[in-house]
């Protein structure tokens, strides 16, 4: 029997439709969000229209919307140039090779302590500067490369502690404006200027410190605190959200959690 053939789903067939939702996700990521969800959606009701037309036989209406989707895939590029530079930027910032997850294996052999990052100094200092209402936002990298944003910033190689953390923030500081990216246990650059998310769930409340940290966290898999200049508040931001905490406890154990 015919419908018998469907079944005949192989290795495969799982592994591409695997890869296929990866890849849909990451074109989701790179859209959410933005004016392109928009087009994105416009150019689906005029494939339906189109498929919807032709089915009907209404020959004129389907060839104008044959003739949209036909133009489409270069109208695709124009329209998704920002997009599709973001999205190549995103898949060749992926270094497996010399991140955490892999590096983690080879500790042992490395026997560099350096590499695992000094959570609780972090989360002490982000308590510290919440009770003097410093400003900070703290970029961790994770598999994602930052290096796209670095650049905007000042490369620094200091080691990640309290003191540190404190005096990078200090609101007379040189370095106090714009975001640090920690990798490993060092503070690898200071005065970061992150992309803005153009989000527009996120409360009104947040301002711009926010808004770039749910920004890079949309694009990237960095995680990232933010301490409120305003309120003291430290936030939890991973994939594009706000992660909710009882305790400063229970923060440092998510943290160590999601490094991992
Ligand atoms: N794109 C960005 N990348 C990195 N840091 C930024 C960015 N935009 C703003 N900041 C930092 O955030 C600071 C304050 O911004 P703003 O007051 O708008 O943020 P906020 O979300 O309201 O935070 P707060 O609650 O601390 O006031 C800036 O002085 C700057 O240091």
């Amino acid at each position: 029997m015919d419908f018998i053939g469907f079944l005949n789903f192989g290795l495969l067939d799982f592994i591409e439709i695997i890869l296929v939702a990866v890849l849909l996700y990451y074109v989701y990521k790179l859209v959410k969000g933005t004016a392109a969800i928009n087009i994105f959606i416009g150019i689906v009701i005029i494939f339906i229209a189109w498929k919807a037309t032709e089915a009907l036989e209404m020959k004129v209406l389907s060839n104008i919307f044959g003739g949209f989707i036909n133009v489409g895939i270069i109208a695709l590029f124009i329209v998704f140039q920002q997009e599709i530079r973001k999205f190549l930027l995103m898949v060749g910032s992926t270094n497996f090779a010399t991140k955490r997850s892999f590096v983690k294996h080879f500790r042992f052999l490395k026997q560099d302590a350096n590499t695992e990052t000094d959570i609780e100094s972090i989360v002490e200092a982000c308590a510290k500067m919440a009770t003097t209402k410093t400003g900070a936002i703290i970029v961790i990298e994770r598999n994602n490369s930052l290096d796209f944003v670095k650049d905007s910033g000042d490369t620094m190689g200091m080691d990640v502690n309290i003191p540190t953390l404190e005096s990078i923030f200090f609101k007379n500081s040189p370095l106090h404006d714009g975001a640090i990216i920690i990798e490993g246990n060092r503070v690898t650059a200071t005065r970061v200027i992150l992309p803005v998310s153009k989000e527009t769930t996120i409360p009104q409340r947040f301002g711009l410190r926010h808004r770039a940290a749910v920004g890079i966290t949309e694009k990237t898999d960095a995680l990232v605190l933010v301490v409120s200049e305003e309120t003291g508040q430290i936030s939890y931001i991973r994939d594009g959200e706000f992660v909710l905490y009882e305790d400063l406890t229970i923060l440092q154990d998510m943290l160590k959690n999601d490094l991992n």
